[in-house]
């Protein structure tokens, strides 16, 4: 793991702990049972695929730690109007506070604004994660193997399958992806970032979309930038796709989201 992910997974791990003790995992649940059920994540991924377009997942992001601030007027509700009116598929909410500037306020203001699905995107490392994402509205949620055993991952898969929501398995080489394709989850993301380095490079989504197996459905993540970007992803089997940088920093995300999605 990075230095930079064992920073985080230290924190993290503490502010589960101080979850739990604030909000106990029984009336955690009791509130995701009185949610609306999940919006098909992978379900409106699918369909838009059929329709032979890009299923974009834009991303709700304010700030990170390889580009530092991305956008200074940040305003969840507007960013998410934004891309939804601009054609995205999905929303990808950021909920981690220390490195991101997010919060699971964030994932419960973007629900009640638009009729997207949403992914809550944070460092699950517990099933409890797992509960309160649904509790604050999720339908999905990003399970990074960088930072779990095979073990825990089984168990936050369960837990996700237990609430009916997506789980979008991520990795970023070989080996990762020889252990997502034994979990059941259909989604994989190809993270084009690499943590140690905070490059990008789309070479790392060519170069292992080839070996993901048949019935899983792939999204390139990081680094898109340009509707080339996407082309040159599409080449390699690509359609879907997680943006967040190039489209939550400009001033126009509506006009931004469309030109991007321009095939
Ligand atoms: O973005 C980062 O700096 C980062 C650092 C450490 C862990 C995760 C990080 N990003 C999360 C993501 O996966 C991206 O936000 C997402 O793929 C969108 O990437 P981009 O379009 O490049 O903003």
């Amino acid at each position: 793991m990075s230095d930079l992910l064992t920073r985080i997974t230290t924190y993290k791990r503490e502010e589960i702990a101080e979850a739990k003790r604030q909000r106990p995992l029984a009336a955690l649940r009791e509130r995701a049972a009185n949610m609306a059920p999940p919006r098909g994540f992978l379900a409106a991924i699918e369909q838009r695929q059929r329709q032979g377009e890009y299923a974009l997942i834009a991303e709700v992001k304010k700030k990170s730690p390889s580009k530092g601030l991305i956008r200074a007027d940040f305003d969840p509700a507007e960013l998410a109007r934004a891309y939804e009116a601009g054609g995205a598929t999905c929303v990808s909410v950021l909920t981690d506070g220390p490195s991101f500037d997010g919060s699971l306020v964030h994932l419960d203001v973007v629900r009640t604004t638009v009729g997207l699905p949403l992914l809550r995107k944070d460092f699950m490392l517990d099933p409890y994660q797992v509960v309160e994402s649904r509790a604050w509205g999720a339908d999905a949620i990003l399970l990074m193997l960088s930072t779990v055993d095979d073990d825990t991952a089984l168990a936050i898969e369960d837990a996700a399958r237990e609430f009916g929501m997506d789980v979008l398995v991520e990795v970023h080489d070989g080996e990762e992806l020889e252990r997502a394709a034994r979990l059941r989850s259909r989604l994989i993301g190809i993270n084009n970032r690499d943590l140690k380095t905070m490059e990008t490079s789309l070479a790392t989504a060519e170069n292992l979309a080839p070996q993901v197996p048949e019935g899983k459905v792939i999204v390139g993540e990081s680094g898109l930038r340009t509707p080339e970007d996407l082309k040159r992803m599409a080449a390699a089997g690509i359609t879907a796709f997680l943006v967040g940088e190039s489209l939550a920093r400009v001033p126009d995300v509506e006009s931004a989201t469309r030109a991007l999605l321009a095939q």
